[in-house]
């Protein structure tokens, strides 16, 4: 088995119920060494841009090695934590998706919809989100370097 993951998770008030329930999945889950807990206890306070951000920048500070968060849809979680300089975060609702941004985006951030899938889908992808790493070919390393190579360029310039 690969090395276990540290994993923080995250959700707004419109994903609060499934993330109680795929927090317990991760600490539970022989995958996973550690799960950070970003979400608030008032979750009324915090909205996703902040709970996305500050998971985010766990993952860029090496602190944890992927994150899941849960909003209304997953969008929103996504945007939000696209900003943080580094990260790869995605929507996913199926199971194709999910291992194609761990396999081959190398994507260290899942965002999945409270209000898109059922919590039985989507305690099943958190589960195989798990088991999946980044497959580094000379293809897919190339791909993720040239976003990287993009994010790091000089503000001046446009590809
Ligand atoms: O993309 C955003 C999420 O779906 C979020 O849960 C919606 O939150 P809002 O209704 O506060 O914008």
């Amino acid at each position: 088995m690969p090395p276990r993951l540290r994993v923080a998770i995250g959700a707004d008030r419109a994903g609060q119920q499934y993330m109680s329930v795929l927090r317990d999945d991760l600490r539970q889950n022989a995958r996973v060494a550690s799960v950070i807990n970003t979400s608030s206890d008032h979750p009324d306070a915090v909205t996703y841009p902040v709970i996305a951000c500050e998971a985010a920048r766990l993952v860029v500070e090496g602190i944890v090695d992927r994150a899941l968060l849960v909003c209304h849809t997953g969008l929103g979680m996504a945007i939000a934590a696209n900003k943080v300089p580094g990260i790869r975060a995605v929507t996913a609702h199926d199971s194709l998706s999910v291992r194609a941004s761990v396999e081959s985006n190398n994507a260290q951030v899942l965002a999945l919809g409270q209000g898109v899938i059922g919590l039985a889908a989507a305690r099943r992808l958190a589960a195989e989100w798990l088991t999946y790493r980044f497959e580094a070919t000379p293809t897919t390393a190339a791909k993720v370097d040239a976003i990287t190579a993009y994010e790091n360029r000089p503000r001046r310039h446009l590809l």
